[in-house]
């Protein structure tokens, strides 16, 4: 059971709430699966084995060093590797299709499967590549930077596909028959695979965490870990699994250029003894620099990127701020400068207070021929370019007739952002969010465009009761984009018995998204629940490369 926590967002007692048992066994079957074919044959000779091959039945213990095959991607992005000759799986982060590594158990999860740490590659993957980012091996940010993209998405589109037949329960045959007849469809490649971030957030750390290195004890055929933290203030992103440790960054290849020129300028002042900035220390809650974020938007008249700088500090100190403040302006390209302070000890970037401290409090960005405007807090798709193709793509699995006559229920709506482009093809839209403040982006939005027929409501859809659905008319066409946990049980219940005609589940979750579809289309048999929708396409849309989420857009039609 533990090994469907790895490859799910949810982990532990979160996962044994919302997955029921079956389909906690059947996401085990998916961690097992070998989709990738087996290496070319190695051209160099290799180390002799740590010890001898394992046989089947085989267990490994703690600390041990192992040869490791890596068979595929579980959903975070962990390599699912295995011994020779045996069916254990030893989930390893760092760890590429294809890839033979030396590793160490680090793990071992109530038996089910174990936990290994990478020490070096012995034999790369014919697909690998040098990674452009020279910290691509320690950033959790860019997971598969050293695998070729085609690859890459190879593996997200196996990954969906293996959860929809395993999770989902959905014919392997039907899914893949040939088009234009097959359900799941070729994944949508990013035209762009780097700078394609719109947003970064950066935090100050008290200590920095420097890159891995190995040192080999030739004598004992074993490789030790030599260190991994160093001295000194940093500013970058978390190492994978800290949240008191930063991995110092330069420069980040997923953010635009002006942003990468911002944080330049951010690490070459920041650190100068002269200006008293310290960062913010986590465990003693002292310090005052806690995160750097850089937004890039658009200038809807001009079509030039406009950046918005944003510090967020544990108090309000502006002069503090003013060398960095002075410096960041000489970037043309900055329009803004914010500072949330957050008083609280949590590590979040949302300020209770916020101040302008140079230019306007928003940016602008268009998507689909509509402007948003987006504050320093405001959720927004992170990819703009890719966002654009996956709205259309939403548009297009809508299936709107086109004539103004559909209702279309947007649920977790965020900013509006799906609605509002689809609006002017319908007779209505209706918007649901918890969040007031995106429900507050998403009225201004629809204003900022002239859309009138847009009403956006605030509420939690995990706790929806008898009345939800009295308050608008039965809709015609449901989008419903959760995040990663997906749709709760109640959202579930209610869709089987509104019975709207179309559905598209928009997902950044292919594990919760399968479970989801298959109660849409099979029911939930301890509840009592008969599915009633076929699920007619699944298009999974590539729009992080180098990273191990796929977002999907499946289309539901009632049976
Ligand atoms: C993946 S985002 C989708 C946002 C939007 N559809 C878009 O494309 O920009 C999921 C949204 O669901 C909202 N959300 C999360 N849990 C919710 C809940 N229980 N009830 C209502 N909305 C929720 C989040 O705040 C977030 O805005």
């Amino acid at each position: 059971m533990a090994a469907a926590a790895a490859l799910s967002p949810l982990s532990g007692a979160l996962l044994r709430r919302r997955f029921p048992l079956h389909h906690r066994r059947r996401l085990l079957a998916v961690v097992a699966v070998s989709p990738e074919a087996p290496a070319p044959t190695p051209t160099s000779p290799l180390p002799p084995p740590p010890s001898s091959p394992p046989r089947k039945g085989y267990f490994p213990k703690r600390n041990e060093i192992l040869e490791l095959t890596c068979d595929g991607l579980a959903f975070k992005g962990k390599g699912v590797c295995k011994v020779d000759g045996s069916n254990f799986v030893l989930l390893c982060d760092g760890a590429l299709p294809g890839e033979r590594i030396l590793a160490r158990v680090s793990r071992i999860r109530r038996g089910a499967f174990a936990e290994a740490t990478k020490l070096r590659t012995l034999e790369p993957h014919h697909d690998a590549v040098d990674a452009p980012c020279p910290l691509a091996a320690d950033c959790g940010g860019c997971k598969t930077q050293s695998l070729t993209y085609a690859a890459q998405i190879r593996h997200k589109y196996l990954q969906v596909r293996e959860l929809l037949v395993n999770f989902g329960k959905f014919d392997p045959v039907e899914l893949e028959s040939s088009e234009p007849d097959s359900i799941l469809k070729p994944i949508v490649p990013c035209d762009e695979i780097f700078r394609y971030r719109n947003k970064m957030e950066f935090s100050f750390g008290t200590k920095r965490w420097v890159q891995r290195e190995w040192k080999e004890e030739k004598d004992e055929g074993a490789v030790k870990e030599e260190k991994i933290e160093g001295g000194g203030y940093s500013l970058g992103l978390h190492a994978p699994g800290f949240f008191d440790k930063v991995l110092h960054v330069e420069k980040c290849l997923l953010q635009s250029e002006p942003a990468d020129k911002v944080l330049e300028v951010v690490q070459e002042t920041w650190m100068d003894p002269a200006l008293g900035l310290t960062p913010y220390d986590v465990h003693k809650h002292v310090g005052f620099l806690k995160h750097l974020m850089i937004r890039t938007g658009r200038n809807v008249s001009s079509g030039a990127s406009e950046v918005m700088v944003n510090f967020v500090t544990s108090l309000y100190k502006p002069e503090l701020l003013e060398p960095l403040v002075k410096k960041i302006t000489k970037i043309p390209e900055v329009v803004s400068i914010m500072n949330n302070v957050n008083t609280s000890v949590g590590n979040t970037s949302v300020g209770e207070e916020e101040y302008t401290l140079y230019g306007k409090p928003t940016i602008t960005e268009m998507l689909r021929g509509l402007t948003f405007q987006i504050s320093a807090n405001s959720f927004f798709q992170t990819n703009t370019k890719q966002a654009d193709v996956l709205y259309k793509l939403i548009g297009d699995s809508a299936g709107l007739k086109g004539d103004g006559s559909e209702i279309i229920l947007d649920l977790f709506c965020g900013t509006g952002t799906i609605g509002l482009t689809l609006a002017r093809r319908a007779k209505h839209v209706y918007g649901y969010e918890v969040v007031p403040e995106a429900i507050a982006d998403a009225q201004n939005n629809a204003k900022l465009n002239g859309i009138s027929n847009a009403t956006f409501v605030q509420g939690d859809l995990n706790k929806i009761n008898e009345t939800f659905g009295k308050e608008f008319p039965k809709p015609d066409i449901i989008i419903s984009d959760p995040n990663r946990p997906g749709m709760h049980m109640k959202l579930i219940k209610w869709l089987l018995e509104v019975k709207a005609p179309r559905v598209v589940y928009v997902s950044c979750n292919p594990a919760t998204c399968a479970r989801d579809l298959d109660y849409l289309c099979h029911g939930v048999e301890d509840k009592d629940l008969k599915g009633c929708y076929k699920l007619k396409t699944v298009i999974p849309v590539d729009m992080f490369p180098h990273t191990p989420h796929i977002e999907c857009i499946c289309v539901l039609e009632l049976c």
